[in-house]
């Protein structure tokens, strides 16, 4: 794990706020002691909840997007650090075990340009990279009988999230994504938009539900795909639940949780999904936080839950004078899966 970047005390102390009567997850969050090896670590704690960043953006650039998103994990590092610990949620639950370092691979893509043949294939390739690094850390961190929580980053890493699962359990896995876009997309060469269609066609992906896809960014080709795979790919549109009202929400949930529950399975949470929250693709209209928080808290309670990935948001396409905001909506759903899965 040479590209892990380990979270140190040092670190966690320069991010905590700390203030007299409180005690913050930053006092009480464990990270691996300096000189220890991270795996024998993760092996003997008794800590379940795995945070790990992976603070890239070249998922979304390989997918014509807007950078930004490389920027969350030192966000919602901020805004986790100084949760109350109370009865409620405990950071004594949690070990901050770091990031996957990125940094030579964001240098490398800064001049690249999409437009041009060669350089799309570059970056595709910095997306093959990364998902190596990704599905071996969180193999390592599942094989260990620990629960990742992943903070993107871009939707890609969905596919070294479900393959580094599948690989640690021994079968593929589910996957449930709070999503306006299907990232089901055409096998074109690695980006943000076909980690679930990757991870399918390899075989480490058995049953996905898209939960609140945007009827008006999905292609036919995509709606055609799903059609010929129904056993295995479903979905619900956030126009026939919240506009059309054809379909109830929480009837909704309950359908894909019955879908995905019968093995274990992945959440996946793209924010791009939510109105008004900076990303690549953000939007004005979708699912409220409160309903995001629900669907966090309803799929984390379930026993086969097997990690939370949080994505896409990019405090740096935001307003300057609000940007910790994304790391506080990251911190609220970190906690509401917690809680309910706990
Ligand atoms: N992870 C996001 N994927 C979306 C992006 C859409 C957009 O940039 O407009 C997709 O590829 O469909």
């Amino acid at each position: 794990m040479e590209k892990l970047k380990l979270y140190s005390a040092n670190d966690l102390a320069k991010v905590t706020n700390h203030r007299s009567g409180e005690i913050k997850f930053g006092e009480k969050m464990l990270t691996v002691p300096k000189g220890v090896d991270p795996v024998h670590f993760l092996e003997a704690t008794e800590v379940k909840y795995v945070i790990l960043g992976i603070p890239e953006d070249i998922g979304i650039r390989a997918n014509f997007g807007r950078p930004g998103a490389a920027s969350a994990w030192e966000s919602a590092m901020k805004n986790i650090a100084n949760i109350q610990h109370n009865r409620f949620c405990k950071g004594s639950h949690i070990l901050i075990l770091g990031e996957i370092d990125v940094a030579d691979e964001m240098r490398e893509v800064e001049n690249l340009d999409f437009n041009d043949i060669d350089d799309r294939s570059k970056l595709s390739q910095l997306v093959e990279r990364i998902d190596k690094e990704v599905s071996h850390i969180i193999f390592t961190i599942v094989k260990a009988g620990k629960t990742p929580i992943i903070i993107g980053g871009g939707h890609n890493n969905s596919y070294g999230n479900i393959k580094g699962t599948a690989l640690a359990k021994g079968k593929p896995i589910n996957a449930v994504n709070f999503d306006a876009h299907s990232d089901f997309r055409i096998l074109e060469g690695r980006h943000s938009g076909n980690g679930f269609s990757y991870a399918y066609e390899e075989g480490f992906l058995k049953k996905y539900f898209i939960f609140g896809l945007h009827e008006n960014y999905t292609s036919k080709s995509v709606l055609d795909l799903i059609k010929k795979t129904e056993d295995r790919v479903r979905y619900t549109t956030y126009d026939s639940i919240k506009i059309r009202k054809e379909k109830s929400f929480d009837h909704e949930l309950t359908t894909a949780l019955e879908f995905v529950k019968t093995e274990f399975f992945g959440i996946e949470i793209d924010l791009d999904a939510i109105p008004n929250i900076a990303s690549s693709a953000m939007t004005p209209s979708g699912f409220s936080v409160e309903q995001l928080r629900q669907f966090t808290s309803i799929f984390g309670r379930s026993k086969n839950a097997s990690y939370l990935h949080i994505c896409e948001g990019a405090p740096d396409l935001g307003e300057e004078k609000n940007n910790h905001l994304i790391g506080k909506l990251i911190g609220y759903l970190v906690t509401d899966f917690i809680k309910a899965n706990q």
